[in-house]
């Protein structure tokens, strides 16, 4: 079928229980960018962005992610995405200009997985704030690096994205062919969005980059001196899978945040595929450091076009979180020299 030319993940909107706190939490303390705001939504962008934005904190009554917003590369793309999604025989809705604040026409499904995607071409264009640099906190977060939806089959889920065009550039396997995540890119970075095995469909979170890794260091001591550490689910530390450094945070609402810096390119049509051992004790975080529970198991409700949340599979596969025993308790550093066995926390 023919997919519609993706350019990069654009804008997530993330619906909030108390707006205000957070406003706090994004704005006051990771730094992100303002572009419009009123008393139900806040419009935000990182510091290069130069769309309208890319994030959208609405107050609702259930805390959930509403839609995953795709940029296409022309405006015909809008067509092509719903010849692609009805021949999927998915629920499209066309929206006028103006459905989103900035955005021109956008293309809405609910995609085959249960996710609500968006597409959009026509946008306003805001400053890109790249060379103000009185405007950027020592977190610096300059731009959105990419999705990570939790959903129950990643083979099936994976089939779906790379008919849409999107490039497998890592993935964690066993030696039976189980996959229990996957990454997938449109831009010329590790990803724009990622399949975490588990009980889906549902969010797991959306991921900011910065230029250094000291910006990851700051935003850290940052919540140590405002005796927010509670907000830090895991890290800092060092990708396996993408090689980038990387922090967890839980916004108030417990929606994930990832702090992303220093992957690497993926650009050429030859990019060779990383496949990681799902006993490799260093494929989440390359110094071998545990993977938190809450990591696997919790994430973000997503919701359908009409707004309902989607319901929720099991997964029928096995959980990475079981096969390596808790955290990472079961698995090898270096293989054949047997593993470490027992919970790591
Ligand atoms: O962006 C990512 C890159 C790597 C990893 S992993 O924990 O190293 O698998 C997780 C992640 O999907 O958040
Ligand atoms: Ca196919
Ligand atoms: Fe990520």
């Amino acid at each position: 079928m023919n997919a519609p030319d993706i350019v990069r993940c654009a804008y997530l909107e993330l619906v909030v229980g108390d707006l205000a706190a957070s406003r706090e939490f994004y704005v006051d303390v990771l730094g992100l960018v303002v572009t419009e705001e009123d008393e139900h939504e806040i419009h935000l962008r990182g510091l290069e962005e130069f769309i309208h934005h890319n994030l959208v904190l609405r107050q609702g009554p259930v805390p959930a992610a509403a839609a995953f917003g795709f940029r296409v590369r022309h405006p015909r793309e809008l067509d092509r995405a719903e010849e692609h999604y009805r021949a999927l025989g998915c629920e499209v809705r066309r929206e006028a200009p103006g459905f989103r604040r900035g955005i021109g026409e956008v293309l809405r499904v609910l995609d085959p997985l249960g996710f609500p995607y968006e597409f959009f071409y026509d946008v306003q264009h805001v400053p890109r704030l790249t060379w103000n640099y009185e405007r950027y906190g020592a977190g610096a977060i300059v731009r959105l690096d990419h999705f990570n939806q939790v959903y129950p089959d990643v083979a099936r889920g994976a089939e779906y994205l790379e008919d849409l065009g999107f490039r497998r550039t890592e993935d964690i396997r066993d030696d039976e062919g189980v996959t229990y995540a996957a990454w997938f890119a449109r831009k010329d970075t590790v990803h724009d969005t990622a399949l975490t095995g588990g009980a889906g469909p549902r969010m797991h979170h959306i991921a900011f980059a910065t230029h250094e890794k000291h910006n990851i260091l700051y935003i850290c001591d940052k919540l140590g001196a405002l005796r927010r550490s509670d907000a830090i689910e895991r890290g800092p530390g060092r990708h396996g899978v993408s090689n980038a450094f990387y922090l967890y945070l839980r916004d108030p609402d417990g929606h994930r945040v990832e702090i992303y810096t220093q992957d690497y390119y993926t650009g050429d049509p030859d990019n060779p595929l990383v496949t990681w051992d799902v006993h490799d004790n260093q494929r989440r975080d390359w110094w071998g450091n545990p993977v938190v529970p809450s990591w696997y198991t919790e994430a973000s409700t997503v919701l359908d076009l009409d707004g309902n949340p989607v319901p929720v599979r099991e997964r029928e596969e096995a959980r990475e979180m079981d096969v390596t025993i808790g955290a990472d308790g079961f698995s090898y550093t270096r293989k054949g020299e047997g593993f470490k066995v027992g919970e790591q926390l």
